[in-house]
């Protein structure tokens, strides 16, 4: 289990004022602590209830929305105030000497916080430094989940009081409405890869989540990664059934690990057999995903910064996503929601074999090395395109089009030459394609995009990467077919001797040289991660299988980045 770490200068900074420190205790009734407070200065009234009977009358009684169920004196700011608390706002009005134009007044000055976005309550007391327990009662704080623009924030609102009676049943019926918020998790099991990008992905942890996970109660069981593969191997067999949901701190790959392992143990508890083509079913618990890779495609799809993932986990907003699976040969090799064969799969290849290097180096390396020996795949492409989907087709087809009616009556097959192919279940957003890599498909919209990049000079192949930086359509070649599918199938043609067998120094001019590995697998980028397929890969669309936590976006945070290498 994860001892928790010192809070993060972020949320310290919302807990703390002038040298007080702040701590959530439940409130205790000490004599010595009223009678400092019959001598403090603060405004302080005693409640409409008495502690025991508003305990009773709370829980037995169902209250209006719009029904006052606690109502009292605060000073928020340097202002007294009527406070009443409600099913879903806590509403505040300064207290001001009764006037002509006073109900006008106050209706103006009226303020309040919508229970739906307030995500922990806490008793606020002054303890001086090293103290443990106790300390003197300021009030309570509650903690919002603010909006601004893509970004969600937290924000304390410090209602301030004196007396434990008082905040003893505020703090109550806050946290017992609260707790009614049935999509929020209680308990967490997180997975943090420590060597995600420059390895900073537990620092992340340590001071963006963590101590947001603490601030709302949230059980996070954490565990580390020692090894690739050993989020996977965990969530097949460990016991989910005490969280609420399943966290991933990492990049695209490392998001690729824990979703797959998500939904294969939810195919394993249904008794699905993963070695035939079958219907998966629904992923048992959300996954939520802090960025903190080399590529978050996935988690810039929805969401980019650390505190905003968090506050999404901590609110339960769920997003619904659809899912490809990848077989072979009839039988699954993994679920993902993106693959590039051809340039795509080739360049991921070749970074993997310089591991050694800083990833932003062995990326652009890999790009350009691959974009100085590129050349196309000679394969069969089938495909069932989406129902109502709109057929994308540039005026110059460049392929040889044989349009084979299947048994079901929709596959339709390619042949030809092909330099990239993508097939898409997310629009796949990053900072080097603002719009995506794949800007025609949703989240979840029950189809995936197939982006078929045929044969062409290297220049005009560099033209089409270079728009994905920018506004322009980069789909808008003759060359490039796009497609909204169901599902895809990709069988190689290529034989013989692998292309990245090629020596660094040796020069590869053969036009067709084609990218079977000596193992006789062909190289696929999927989701960041490398898989070596042995022969025709089958892609299927199934539609909302996993539940993210998190909210959809339609482009991503921040202004788009020239890529150096293109
Ligand atoms: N402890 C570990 N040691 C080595 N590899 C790990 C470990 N934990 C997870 N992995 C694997 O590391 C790979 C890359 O992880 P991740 O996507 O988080 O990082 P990244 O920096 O975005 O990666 P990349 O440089 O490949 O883009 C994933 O395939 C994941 O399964």
């Amino acid at each position: 289990m994860f001892e928790s770490p010192c809070k993060s200068i972020n949320v310290l900074d919302a807990w703390s004022e002038n040298q007080e420190e702040l701590r959530e205790t439940q409130p205790v009734s000490s004599r010595g602590t009223r009678k400092r407070q019959q001598n403090a200065t603060l405004s302080v009234s005693a409640p409409q209830l008495c502690a025991d009977d508003a305990d009773k009358e709370r829980k037995e009684k169902k209250y209006r929305p719009d029904e006052p169920i606690v109502r009292g004196i605060f000073q928020i700011g340097k202002k007294s105030h009527n406070v009443v608390l409600t099913a879903t706002r806590v509403t505040w009005t300064p207290i001001q000497p009764e006037t002509p134009t006073a109900d006008h007044d106050v209706k103006r000055q009226e303020e309040y916080v919508e229970l739906k976005d307030v995500f922990a309550v806490k008793v606020k007391r002054r303890r001086s430094a090293g103290q443990q327990t106790g300390g003197t009662l300021l009030g309570i704080t509650l903690f919002q989940c603010k909006k601004k623009g893509l970004k969600l924030k937290e924000h304390a609102i410090h209602l301030n009081n004196l007396s434990e009676d008082h905040c003893e049943i505020w703090f109550k019926s806050l946290k017992e409405i609260l707790s009614g918020f049935k999509n929020r998790p209680k308990s967490l099991k997180v997975f943090v890869n420590p060597i995600s990008h420059k390895k900073e992905a537990y620092q992340i942890y340590l001071d963006e989540v963590a101590p947001l996970f603490k601030l709302a109660d949230i059980e996070a069981d954490v565990t580390i990664t020692k090894r690739k593969g050993h989020a996977l191997s965990i969530l097949k067999d460990c016991s989910l059934e005490e969280h609420d949901g399943v966290v991933c701190v990492g990049g695209d790959g490392f998001v690729a690990e824990v979703a797959h392992g998500l939904l294969l143990r939810a195919q394993m508890d249904a008794g699905r057999d993963t070695d035939s083509i079958f219907t998966p079913v629904q992923a048992a618990l959300p996954l939520g995903i802090i960025p903190a890779g080399s590529t978050n495609v996935v988690a810039c799809s929805r969401i980019r910064r650390g505190m905003t993932a968090a506050l999404h986990i901590i609110m339960g907003h769920h997003q619904p996503v659809d899912v490809c699976s990848f077989s072979s040969m009839g039988r699954l090799l993994r679920f993902g929601f993106s693959a590039m064969f051809g340039f795509g799969g080739r360049t991921l290849a070749l970074a993997e074999r310089h591991r050694w290097m800083p990833p932003s180096q062995r990326r652009e390396f890999a790009l350009i090395k691959t974009l100085a020996n590129l050349k196309p795949e000679d394969c069969e492409l089938s495909f069932i395109t989406s129902h109502g989907a709109e057929d994308q087709i540039n005026a110059r087809v460049l392929y040889t089009i044989h349009s084979v009616i299947g048994e079901h009556g929709s596959w339709q097959t390619r042949q030809g030459l092909y330099l990239n192919i993508s097939i898409m279940a997310i629009p796949c957003l990053c900072s080097t394609a603002p719009r995506g890599l794949a800007p025609n498909t949703r989240l979840n919209n029950g189809s995936m995009a197939l982006i078929a990049v045929g044969n062409t000079s290297r220049s005009e192949f560099i033209k089409h990467l270079k728009r994905y930086n920018s506004t322009t359509n980069q789909f808008g070649f003759s060359f490039i077919e796009t497609q909204t599918v169901k599902a895809v199938k990709l069988r190689p043609h290529s034989q013989g001797r692998c292309a990245d067998d090629v020596s660094e120094n040796e020069e590869c001019n053969t036009k067709t040289m084609p990218i079977i590995s000596s193992e006789g697998t062909y190289p696929w980028n999927i989701d960041a991660d490398l898989l070596e397929v042995p022969s025709e890969l089958l892609i299927r669309v199934h539609p909302q299988l996993l539940t993210l936590f998190g909210a959809d976006m339609e482009e991503a945070e921040e202004a788009p980045v020239k890529c150096s290498c293109i």
